[in-house]
């Protein structure tokens, strides 16, 4: 399937619900669970050292390194399935990808606060292609800072699926993946991004 513009305004954001098949969703997933060094990272909130409501992994090419709220991260170098991943991702986009962070939201309690992909390591209108895997939960986008009112977007990402976001997205937007009271399986996002 191809990816589809989604209608948004002052956002360049694109879906395509089935980029990979359900059978290599599924195998993808497995092998990414039993693959990656999983951690649980602190982050500063308030000058407080605080343990992110979810599982992290950062991998990339040697030069890719990233500062993530207050936290300098060395990127793990790509292992084979992340490999054929970004080859497929790239294809997929037209784009090139030099390092991608990894999510795991073990259960509906975990989740990601709203906030925009705006570092400046990532450049000013950054391309940033997001595949889901394992549950599917629900991504949340609201208009940024200054931005003209609009009502909060609600986007089910289902297992498999790819989400371009790109244009002034990150600098016009904000998302987030909220905790859910449903009782969810483990959801798995890996984010390619290029630093520059
Ligand atoms: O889990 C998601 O779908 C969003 C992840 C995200 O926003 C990020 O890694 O910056
Ligand atoms: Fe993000």
């Amino acid at each position: 399937m191809p990816l589809t513009l989604l209608p948004l305004p002052d956002a360049e954001l694109l879906l395509d619900p089935r980029f990979l098949p359900p059978s290599a969703a599924e195998a993808v997933f497995q092998e990414l669970l039993e693959t990656i060094p999983w951690r649980q990272e602190p982050i500063k909130l308030f000058g407080k050292a605080v343990m992110q409501p979810r599982l992290t992994a950062w991998h990339g090419d040697p030069a890719a390194r990233y500062r993530y709220s207050g936290l300098s991260l060395e990127p793990q170098p790509w292992t084979p399935a992340l490999q054929r991943l970004r080859q497929q991702v790239s294809e997929a986009t037209g784009a090139e990808f030099n390092s991608v962070l990894l999510n795991l939201y073990r259960t509906g309690q975990d989740s990601m606060g709203w906030h925009a992909d705006n570092e400046p390591e990532l450049g000013l209108n950054p391309i940033i292609a997001s595949v889901s895997l394992g549950a599917t939960r629900r991504f949340r986008l609201r208009p940024g800072a200054g931005m003209a009112p609009h009502a909060p977007v609600g986007l089910d990402l289902p297992p498999g699926s790819l989400l371009v976001m790109r244009g002034p997205t990150q600098q016009r937007w904000q998302h987030a993946l909220p905790k859910t009271a449903r009782s969810v399986e483990a959801r798995l996002n890996l984010t390619f991004r290029r630093i520059i």
